[in-house]
């Protein structure tokens, strides 16, 4: 089990039969800046189902990528705690997929997933085609980069996350950066190889529509708080056209601007 907590508060790592869960308690995060801070988020808790596909969308500056780094353990909190529940009672192993994929230009595909297994003596460059060609870039493990289109691209970034085995994925607006046809191709792969693995996924997105298509709950953050949480009752694969898809994404909508008519909450 991996806990991020404050500095002062101890490393708890026991054995778990539900890897993948993620409970966050009481988490606050504040930033010290010269002109005098900001607390991004206050006392959040959220309980996550492992193998579920969580999907957090917020308007810019809420504090996602905040939540997600704190997540990751790149930020520490300010007060409170993250646990992510691992196979062994170990750390947990943590996927990252980002807006870019991030891949070396000077090395091959097969040797840019190899990087992320240093030190796992497992590790072989079968493995690394096998995940390829989850993505259908079975035959382009030996080309670089620069030889394959940015979805190609962002596909070796989905299966390099992937190959580690990871109990959590961590995805922070993947397909921002793509045109909506290979967005949408990536979105479908995408749940293909979630519902293959049954790994918790933490989806970060600006987008209503792509947030209802692809997950099973959505988090609403504003105004420092997780102001809303639905279940999305729909049945897979969705058809983004359909009136029952198209009637939750209205609700959906609906109950993220809720936040613009509420106003601020004392304090932020
Ligand atoms: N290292 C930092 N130091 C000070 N303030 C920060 C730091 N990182 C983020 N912030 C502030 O915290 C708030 C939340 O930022 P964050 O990047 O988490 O928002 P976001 O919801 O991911 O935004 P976007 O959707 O635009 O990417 C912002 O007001 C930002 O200025």
């Amino acid at each position: 089990m991996t806990q991020h907590t404050t500095a002062e508060q101890e490393r708890i790592d026991v054995g778990s039969n539900s890897a993948g869960r993620i409970s966050i308690e009481g988490l606050t995060k504040r930033f010290e800046t010269a002109s005098g801070g900001e607390t991004v988020f206050e006392n959040v808790d959220l309980e996550i189902e492992p193998g579920r596909f969580v999907t957090l969308i917020g308007k810019s500056g809420c504090g996602k990528s905040t939540l997600l780094k704190i997540l990751s353990g790149v930020l520490e909190p300010t007060s409170g705690s993250v646990r992510i529940e691992s196979e062994d009672g170990g750390d947990a192993e943590i996927g990252h997929v980002f807006q870019s994929p991030r891949l070396l230009p000077w090395n091959s595909c097969e040797r840019n997933i190899e990087l992320v297994h240093e030190g796992n003596a497992a590790y072989t460059p079968e493995l690394a085609r096998r995940y390829l060609e989850l993505v259908d870039l079975g035959e382009h493990a030996d080309k670089y980069p620069t030889q394959l289109s940015g979805g190609q691209q962002q596909r070796v970034g989905i299966a390099r996350a992937f190959s580690i085995d990871p109990e959590i994925l961590l995805m922070d607006e993947p397909f921002s950066n793509l045109d909506e046809i290979t967005a949408d191709e990536l979105r479908t792969e995408l749940i293909d190889i979630w519902e293959k693995l049954d790994k918790t996924v933490f989806f970060v997105t600006h987008d209503i529509t792509e947030a209802v298509a692809l997950s099973d709950r959505i988090l609403m953050l504003g105004d420092g708080r997780l102001y809303g949480d639905l279940e999305v009752p729909l049945e897979r694969p969705r058809d983004i056209e359909s009136e029952e898809f198209l009637r939750f994404r209205q609700r959906a909508i609906k109950q993220f601007h809720t936040i613009d008519e509420e106003g601020p909450m004392d304090g932020h």
